[in-house]
């Protein structure tokens, strides 16, 4: 047990110790001893656990929370929650005279109030979690970002996506549901970067990556896969739907007017895409596999209904 906090919580010890004390003092002082005939026992042993369970819950409360308003809200609540009870336990072994029968009319009163303190207290205390998540989710994005993402292109990195492909494929064996994984690949990135440099080569990687992300849905996943690679995955897609996409994918890389620094001379790219179903059966090695084998027969495809002119596929425009 951590009790590192309660040495910020001493003046609230001193209060409850206070108020017990004086309550105790006040009853006793007013109130007249009862017989032992007169005692009702269950009742008693009742009350008495109620209300150390009350103590028990400000001792937790003071253990597990720093100093401020909502500790001091629950603190409050609770405390006179515990008033109630302690007075209702009290009565049990005391009467009082009609000069201090106020001493029992008041004692259901602290309950309340306190139940209502301990409400706004908890509704605060969720305002504060929630603030508390957002900053970890931020923190945890920081540090993610810093060694799950791809240096050039800001997209998840390979060893990210190997995560979440593992993960979507436990997913889709649970849930009978497939995924649908996207390949794309650059092609001739190898004599682009020959031709302009590697520092080029990494602006028009990380331009592709900006058009595959623009095209795609919040639930989808762009990763750096290798070189000029890029693996997407796609929940809750069918092939047909990922197969449009691709296209649009596609479409918008070869419209894209790449300038090689001052020039003013447009280079346009183009890739290949591939789109494959995927059930949960296979592990994640052989879904890439799959994937590339599949990217290799896509590319021997279009090698094979090209025209030699066709097969260069950049060109350049004044
Ligand atoms: N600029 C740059 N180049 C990279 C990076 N990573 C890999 N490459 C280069 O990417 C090229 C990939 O070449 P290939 O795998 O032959 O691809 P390709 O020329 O597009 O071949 P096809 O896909 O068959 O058209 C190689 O020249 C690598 O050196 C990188 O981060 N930045």
């Amino acid at each position: 047990m951590n009790l590192s906090f309660l040495k910020f919580h001493r003046h609230l010890f001193l209060i409850l110790l206070l108020v017990i004390t004086s309550i105790v003092a006040i009853t006793t002082h007013l109130g007249t001893l009862k017989e032992a005939s007169e005692l009702d026992w269950f009742d008693a042993v009742g009350e008495a656990g109620i209300t150390l369970v009350t103590l028990v819950w400000i001792f937790f409360i003071l253990i597990s929370r720093p100093s401020g308003k909502v500790t001091n809200l629950l603190f409050v609540g609770l405390t006179l929650t515990h008033v109630s009870m302690l007075l209702d336990f009290i009565d049990e072994f005391y009467f009082y005279t009609s000069d201090s029968a106020w001493l029992g009319t008041i004692e259901s009163l602290p309950a309340p109030v306190g139940m209502i303190i301990m409400s706004v207290a908890l509704y605060w205390w969720h305002q504060e979690q929630m603030s508390i998540n957002a900053q970890l989710r931020n923190t945890e994005r920081y540090y993610r970002d810093h060694s799950l993402t791809d240096f050039v292109t800001g997209l998840y990195s390979a060893k990210y996506m190997k995560n979440q492909l593992q993960r979507e494929i436990i997913n889709a064996g649970i849930h009978q549901q497939s995924f649908v994984m996207m390949l794309i690949d650059i092609r001739k990135f190898d004599s682009f970067n020959r031709k302009y440099g590697d520092q080029q080569g990494d602006t028009l990687l990380r331009e592709t990556a900006q058009l595959i992300l623009m095209n795609l849905r919040d639930e989808d996943l762009a990763c750096r896969y290798a070189s000029d690679r890029f693996i997407i995955l796609m929940p809750n897609t069918s092939v047909q739907t990922a197969q449009t996409v691709a296209t649009h994918i596609e479409q918008a890389i070869a419209n894209l007017a790449f300038k090689i620094g001052n020039s003013a001379a447009a280079q346009y790219q183009h890739v290949t895409s591939c789109v494959m179903e995927c059930n949960g059966e296979d592990e994640y090695l052989n879904v890439l596999d799959k994937l590339n084998d599949r990217m290799l027969a896509t590319k021997h495809d279009i090698n094979n209904q090209a025209s030699p002119n066709q097969l260069i596929h950049s060109k350049d425009v004044a």
